[in-house]
């Protein structure tokens, strides 16, 4: 199929199993899921406390690791301080591809994002949103300063509520100025997933097992699968 792509966008995105459950995680040792998905993201903050990064890297599978430990305020599993979140980050980079940091939190901890990029490790700088789409102006702000603190995708998880919502997420691949992210969640979730990837989005996130990592994503052997029979679109 024709690749009528405009700069910054690619298709398919990389698919990115998000894994949330510890039962599953140790099923994944030295597995190569690539028919499955291009990427595992490890959300660490649904991981026992208890757990050491090398212990929990002995089940790793042969792929891409992106590492993320959520804020409680944007859908992390464990509430816990800032530092905390920070301190494991560090301590799962020797293993990392790429991490995730909130753009929230990237001024705080600009020193960790510049460490990762010393180490060539990818830094997605996100945003999310549980009740509802942000204006486009809001999520454009949200953006740039993202790239200030040097994020190298910026990625943006909003929850459309009437179908309008999901226009918004096509202007943000009006001129970007860099790789995005953009997902929908909720009940739009699964159309949006599709849509976004068509028009250019890098990442598109999905599930393993049997536990969806947040509302509206899709078991990634199933989009991987779709995206084959889809091509991009124009937006
Ligand atoms: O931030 C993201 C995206 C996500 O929230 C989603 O909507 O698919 C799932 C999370 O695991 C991941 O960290």
């Amino acid at each position: 199929m024709q690749q009528i792509l405009r700069e910054h966008q690619t298709y398919p995105p990389n698919v990115v199993a998000s894994i949330t459950s510890w039962e599953v995680w140790k099923t994944l040792k030295g597995k190569d899921l690539k028919d499955q998905c291009d990427w595992v993201e490890l959300r660490v903050d649904a991981l026992p406390a208890e757990l050491a990064p090398e212990q929990v890297m002995e089940f790793r599978p042969d792929m891409p690791l992106l590492v993320t430990v959520r804020c409680h305020e944007e859908g992390g599993l464990r509430r816990m301080p800032e530092e905390e979140r920070f301190s494991l980050l560090r301590a799962y980079m020797p293993y990392a591809t790429a991490i995730d940091i909130e753009i929230k939190s990237m001024r705080h901890g600009r020193e960790l994002v510049m460490e990762a990029a010393d180490r060539g490790i990818l830094v997605i700088g996100s945003t999310h949103d549980f009740q509802i789409t942000p204006g486009v102006d809001y999520l454009r702000e949200q953006e740039k300063k993202a790239r200030a603190y040097r994020a190298d995708i910026v990625k943006f998880a909003f929850t459309p509520c009437v179908a309008g919502d999901i226009q918004t997420g096509v202007q943000l691949f009006k001129k970007p100025k860099g790789p995005i992210a953009v997902m929908g969640m909720g009940p739009m979730g699964p159309v949006s997933r599709l849509l976004y990837s068509q028009l250019g989005s890098c990442l598109v996130y999905g599930y393993l097992g049997d536990r969806e990592a947040a509302p509206g994503q899709w078991h990634v052997s199933l989009i991987k699968e779709t995206l084959r029979n889809l091509g991009p679109i124009l937006r």
